[in-house]
């Protein structure tokens, strides 16, 4: 790994401002909590007991090797993965305190107050209006609907961009403007959590680094969980990092600068160090 390479004992590093600093306004409450939640798919078991709190209103990354079982955690917290047969979820995953697995939660209900945002732009073949509005339309929440579009779109930074062509096809934007549609469709709806399977993976590095401001802004209002394969991004974006490895099993959790400056666990320490991985 080529990145922070400031002649620090660690390849990555935790800028300024980042991490800590945040939580020192006060300790965040736990919005999320899984409890021994293991994950198998058939016979074979892609998470295996892990028992995390994540806190509201924090960016919370999820990182580790390709197969570690990050998506898997994510999708199981807002359900996703009752949509894959082959799955089987054993344990619990509360989201204020309620385990969204209880047979009397409405998996459609829990992902409006738990959006996703996927790691390609996927906007839908609409106007970059519908495509804001889709969600809102959906629940007849249909009262001063362009304000809602308007604030929406501003919240995600593309109303600037898009103000005059609300009515184009969301498909003609560049990949990075496709992905803050996708995240104003996500957040339009007020959900209190928004999921982020690699959101940046498939754009260039100018709209990248926007999408990461835009993470940063998104944890004034929201509870921002993101799986990504870059480490210096998680170290730039997260107040708290967990790392996942092979097996499915939960290694370390805590705050960001902790888990990159002074991890506890060695297998960790040989992963962020790109010792393997
Ligand atoms: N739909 C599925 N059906 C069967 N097995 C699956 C399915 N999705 C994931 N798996 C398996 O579960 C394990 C964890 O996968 P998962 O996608 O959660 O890992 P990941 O850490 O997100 O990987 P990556 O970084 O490559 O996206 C892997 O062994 C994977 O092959």
């Amino acid at each position: 790994m080529s990145e922070g390479s400031s002649g620090d004992e660690y390849a990555v590093s935790v800028p300024e401002g980042r991490g800590r600093d945040r939580d020192a306004d006060g300790e965040a409450s736990t919005i999320i909590e899984s409890r021994d939640l293991s994950v198998w798919y058939n016979d074979e078991q892609a998470l295996q007991s892990v028992s995390m709190e994540i806190p509201e209103k924090r960016v919370t990354a999820m990182v580790g090797p390709s197969g570690c079982g990050k998506s898997t955690y994510l999708r199981s917290i807002n359900r996703m993965n009752d949509l894959i047969d082959a799955a089987r979820v054993e344990g619990e995953m509360l989201f204020n305190g309620k385990n969204v697995y209880d047979d009397d939660v409405d998996p459609v209900a829990l992902r409006r107050r738990i959006g996703m945002v996927f790691q390609q732009p996927n906007p839908f073949p609409k106007s970059i209006y519908d495509n804001v509005a889709y969600g809102l339309r959906l629940q007849d929440r249909t009262e001063n609907l362009d304000e809602k579009v308007e604030e929406a779109l501003r919240k995600a930074a593309l109303w600037d961009e898009v103000k005059d062509q609300l009515d184009q096809s969301g498909l003609d934007l560049s990949g990075g403007q496709q992905q803050r549609l996708c995240i104003a469709r996500a957040i339009a709806v007020d959900p209190e959590v928004v999921l982020m399977d690699e959101p940046a993976s498939a754009l260039d590095p100018v709209a990248t680094s926007k999408i990461e401001d835009l993470i940063d802004e998104m944890a004034e209002e929201f509870t921002v969980i993101i799986v990504t394969h870059n480490m210096q991004q998680a170290a730039r974006i997260s107040d708290k990092t967990a790392v996942f490895l092979t097996g499915g099993e939960l290694v370390e959790f805590d705050d960001t600068d902790k888990v990159f400056e002074n991890p506890e666990n060695d297998r960790v320490e040989d992963y962020i160090t790109g010792k393997f991985g």
